[in-house]
């Protein structure tokens, strides 16, 4: 099991022949480095739709795991717009990133919804990327409540329908994403913290994983590395070499674990 997952959602900030010369670029950056080649980091990338294949035949081969950035419950029918978890799948699409604030925002997406899109996922042995978090800065306390409450209302089909697999946790605080800074580095631990804590021994979600999103860059994993399992870039991932700085943090801490444990 790698140390962290660490990865990046395109959103919709470049076009097709971008996203193409950024996976590359990224793609060469992992390949060579020794946070990927020694499984301390578990690299990924979420471009748009139409650019998954051509994201899948650079990044597979250099060990990055390929997203999508949401999902239907739904399998196949009349559901103009929407893709399937089944044709994910089909693809070589190994993540799903499910109920991001801005979907949550601008196109309707909820809880329930988003319980759905997870248990579809799972399903079809897709990693639901299960984006969370409080709307509002306040109280650690009262985030960590809003996360939970959150989270088990977005697994709540999962658990009902008896599906398990593996998740990855997304803990995204809504009034720190798009801005200049990440959340402070204690609220962040306080509420992954309360995250992972609840998730362990899960009986249905093995493997489960909390990362951290929300204005991320470079000198932030350093940081919160003892309370996270990775984090999930945006904007400050745009440079390829933000990425590679980042992998280069990861892997400092990773050496360092190793040491600790001899
Ligand atoms: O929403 C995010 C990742 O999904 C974070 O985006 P930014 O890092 O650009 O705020």
């Amino acid at each position: 099991m790698p140390r962290f997952t660490i990865g990046s959602s395109l959103k919709m900030y470049f076009g097709h022949r971008r996203q193409v010369e950024w996976t590359r670029r990224v793609a060469e950056i992992a390949s060579a480095h020794p946070a990927v080649r020694d499984g301390v980091v578990e690299p990924f990338v979420i471009p748009t739709f139409p650019s998954i294949p051509a994201v899948l035949d650079l990044a597979a081969p250099a060990g990055l795991l390929v997203g999508a950035q949401d999902v239907h419950w739904e399998d196949a029918g009349a559901f103009t717009g929407e893709v399937s978890a089944a044709e994910l799948a089909e693809l070589g699409v190994g993540l799903v990133e499910i109920g991001h604030a801005e979907r949550r925002a601008m196109f309707g997406e909820t809880d329930s919804s988003a319980a759905r899109k997870v248990h579809a996922s799972l399903r079809h042995g897709l990693v639901p990327v299960l984006c969370i978090g409080e709307e509002e800065r306040g109280e650690h306390a009262s985030a960590v409540e809003a996360c939970l409450r959150q989270l088990e209302a977005c697994l709540a089909v999962a658990r009902h329908e008896g599906t398990g697999g593996t998740i990855i946790v997304a803990y995204e605080p809504v009034w720190a994403i798009g801005q200049p800074e990440p959340a402070p580095d204690v609220h962040i631990r306080a509420v992954t913290r309360a995250l992972r804590a609840h998730l362990s021994g899960d009986g249905l979600l093995h493997h489960a994983r909390v990362i951290y999103g929300g204005s991320a860059g470079p000198g932030l994993l350093t940081r919160i590395a003892p309370d996270v399992d990775g984090m999930f870039l945006g904007r400050f991932a745009h440079d390829p070499a933000a990425f590679g700085a980042i992998l280069d943090e990861a892997w400092k801490i990773g050496v360092g674990d190793d040491s600790r444990a001899l």
